[in-house]
């Protein structure tokens, strides 16, 4: 690999602390191995030594973006450290190219003493980037951070997700070739992280990016390459879906251990054998033919009757909560709401509902063949579903004039969705599915929190019409 495509290289990395019981054996160590020394005896030790990361090596390319995932106390932040100049190792090298920015645990390189402001120019000084050219980028910094007068106070009275905003804004604004996350995006709100994820998508286009996370998932979701790191040791490096799969795999033969296998599998099998519902109860509703088929899963009612129902709390639209917008302007989307069969919105939701998704809009010039859409994001801003209103009015498109109101909705049946954050984008375009002018578009316009949920794996919860075991003798 010629060093021009290389930005990191790590060669028999290892960083060890040496692990003292009492206080008093610290200054032993400092005096005694002397004194030993000096009358002829060797071996005085007073401490234990602990390899945080040991024969650690690998190469990043210029713009790959790789996944470090591990247990907790698997050694990735102090890898990261290292990487970014903060940890000295103990033995190895580690040669990087490029300007690296970095977002290592909360509070890291922020003086607390100093305002949000100071420390937007002490930060930017330290990363090489003129004081002139910081000013020009101030307003944009902040636009970013979004945290409001606080970045006049000090950031000690800043809470976990506004050092974070801080911290990030400032991170995308110092042209970073390679930027180093470490676990950040876990604090702070859906529409920061929405925005987070978006601006390191742009930034995977043109940056190296190393990622260290707990959630296999957004490891996935995000990066080419993982590296598993156990106990200070790597023990993979390679496609991420190959290394989670298998860091998956040992995770959960590690949790049956420390469980007892029969614990482990009793819950496995109550897992499955709660899931058959008698037929008689199961209550789908379905025609064929041109009519509607509506499924509905078999187990809605066992599962929004407990405890575990899949409840959803949705937040109401706020044009001035909303995410970035952007569009040609010729209709403005004025409301969002998402409603069940109640029809009051901000109610709570459940999993398996039908819903409706309306989308009011006013035009402010005619417009032919408007096209309203919408996308469920997760956390990561991967989008899950969505539709639009092309294909139903293809045939016979609106025509709106200048000073109309238009009223879109999408009825469908509410998946069972796994436990977090999510958010809706909502759009209202003109033209057809394949040629579109967006007019208005808005991030994140409405938000939810899904709590209690059955589902563990995957990111949507299809509804099962029908779930059974059959038996026969052999
Ligand atoms: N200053 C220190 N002195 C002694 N041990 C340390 C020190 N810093 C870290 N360690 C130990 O090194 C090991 C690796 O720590 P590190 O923080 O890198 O792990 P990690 O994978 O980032 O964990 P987490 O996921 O919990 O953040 C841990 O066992 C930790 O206790």
């Amino acid at each position: 690999m010629s060093s021009e495509e290389l930005t990191i290289s790590v060669e028999s990395l290892g960083k060890k602390y040496d692990i003292y019981t009492k206080p008093a054996d610290r200054l032993k160590q400092m005096i005694l191995p002397r004194l030993g020394r000096a009358i002829g005896k060797k071996g005085l030790r007073y401490h234990q030594e602990f390899w945080a990361l040991r024969g650690v090596s690998f190469h990043v390319r210029r713009g790959e973006t790789v996944g470090i995932i591990g247990r907790n106390g698997s050694g990735k932040s102090t890898l990261l450290q290292m990487i970014c100049g903060t940890l000295h190792p103990t033995e190895g090298s580690i040669n990087t190219y490029g300007r690296i920015a970095a977002l290592l645990e909360l509070g890291a390189g922020f003086n607390p003493e100093f305002t949000g402001e100071e420390n937007v120019f002490l930060s930017g000084l330290l990363y090489g980037i003129s004081e002139k050219e910081l000013r020009k980028r101030f307003d944009s910094i902040v636009a970013f951070a979004d945290i409001g007068d606080f970045i006049r106070q000090p950031v000690k009275t800043y809470s976990s997700g506004m050092y974070v905003r801080l911290a990030f804004a400032i991170a995308a604004h110092v042209d970073a070739d390679t930027l180093v996350i470490d676990e950040a995006l876990s604090v702070g709100d859906i529409r920061f992280t929405q925005k987070c994820m978006r601006y390191l998508r742009e930034f995977q286009k043109r940056g190296t990016l190393l990622f260290v996370s707990h959630d296999t998932t957004a490891v996935t979701n995000l990066c080419d390459r993982a590296i598993w790191l156990d106990r200070g040791q790597q023990i993979l490096d390679g496609v991420t879906k190959t290394v989670v799969e298998q860091y998956l795999a040992a995770q959960h033969a590690a949790d049956r251990k420390s469980m007892g296998e029969s614990v482990a599998i009793r819950s496995d099998a109550s897992a499955t054998l709660s899931a058959p519902a008698s037929a008689s109860t199961a209550p789908h509703s379905e025609r064929s033919g041109d009519s509607v088929v509506d499924v509905i899963d078999s187990r809605i009612r066992q599962l929004n009757a407990g405890d575990q129902r899949n409840a959803f709390e949705v937040f109401e639209f706020d044009p001035d909560k909303a995410g970035t917008e952007f569009g040609a302007g010729a209709a403005k989307i004025t409301d969002v709401s998402l409603v069940g069969d109640e029809g009051a919105s901000g109610q709570l939701l459940s999993g398996g509902e039908m819903v409706d998704l309306v989308i009011d809009a006013t035009t402010s010039i005619p417009l032919r063949g408007p096209i309203f859409g919408f996308y469920v994001k997760d956390r990561l801003g991967q989008r899950l579903f969505g539709d639009n209103t092309y294909l139903t009015y293809r045939d016979h498109p609106v025509a709106a004039s200048a000073g109309t109101r238009l009223q879109a909705k999408f009825k469908f049946r509410m998946p069972v969705l796994p436990s977090g954050e999510y958010s809706i984008d909502v759009a209202l375009a003109s033209g057809s599915q394949d040629d579109h002018t967006h007019q208005h578009w808005i991030h994140d316009a409405l938000t939810f929190r899904a709590s209690e949920s059955t589902m563990r794996h995957g990111l949507v919860g299809i509804p099962m019409h029908l779930i059974e075991i059959q038996q026969s003798r052999i």
